[in-house]
């Protein structure tokens, strides 16, 4: 048990994936997972655990933003000894490339603000495992999937007064998509030796202003959660 989660120990795999939703990992377990059980329901953050193709993997969710995804993060990372984090997010497109509703496979994430903040060194450059992505990238191809590959920007701030113009270094930069916690997660596995990858839902369109709906998400889920579950178990 942790100040933030009621699991005990050897209630998580050594995997986890992680959605900021709480629903989401839910429909996730639900879905995809054989005999799921939660392992945390404290503050609403629901964590699971069950079978994939035979393999124990968990799902945790993480809430929205940096300091909420460093909360459960951490507490997987040291007290729980999780070896694998592997988000299982939403983001929105930033390329026209980049279509709704598909995958983005975070090659690379930069901070959006170097003021915010330098604990775990947050708002530098970081990456993914790179054995993690290669096999993102291989297993994606594989199931025949719409997704793209590419730096991600990471945001601590959702309804910004300057909108979608604050990007526009970011998109010089080349990022394909916005979220809020993959340079936290990218960071943190690194401080702990973990291995950790970001995969993101494309849910709306920062550029094209297209939209998904609530309503449509869980089922929008579908090859993220896939590819995420392969390769956690093929890793
Ligand atoms: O859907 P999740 O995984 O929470 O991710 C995205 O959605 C939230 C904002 O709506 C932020 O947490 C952002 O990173
Ligand atoms: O962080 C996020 C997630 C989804 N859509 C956005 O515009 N930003």
């Amino acid at each position: 048990m942790t100040p933030h989660n009621e699991a005990g120990r050897g209630d998580y795999a050594e995997t986890v994936l992680l959605p900021g939703d709480p629903e989401r990992a839910e429909w996730m377990a639900e879905t995809f997972l054989e005999a799921p059980r939660c392992v945390n329901r404290r503050r609403g953050a629901l964590g699971f655990t069950g079978l994939f193709r035979g393999k124990p993997v968990s799902i945790q969710s993480t809430g929205i933003g940096a300091s909420s995804f460093l909360i459960y993060a951490h507490e997987l990372l040291d007290f729980h000894r999780v070896k694998t984090l592997i988000r299982t997010g939403t983001c929105g497109g930033l390329s026209e490339d980049v279509a709704l509703r598909s995958v983005v496979i975070s090659s690379a994430v930069h901070a959006e603000s170097e003021r915010s903040g330098q604990v775990f060194d947050l708002y530098e450059r970081a990456g993914p495992d790179p054995a993690l992505h290669a096999l993102a990238l291989q297993r994606a191809a594989d199931l025949g999937i719409v997704w793209s590959a590419g730096l991600t920007v990471c945001s601590d701030i959702f309804y910004h007064p300057d909108g979608r113009d604050r990007f526009a270094e970011a998109q010089a930069l080349g990022a394909v998509a916005v979220d809020m916690e993959t340079s936290a997660l990218y960071r943190i596995s690194a401080h702990f030796g973990a291995r950790a990858l970001s995969l993101l839902n494309v849910v709306d369109h920062v550029t094209t202003g297209e939209q998904t709906d609530y309503s449509e998400r869980q089922a929008l889920f579908t090859d993220m959660t896939r590819l995420a579950l392969e390769v956690a178990v093929d890793s």
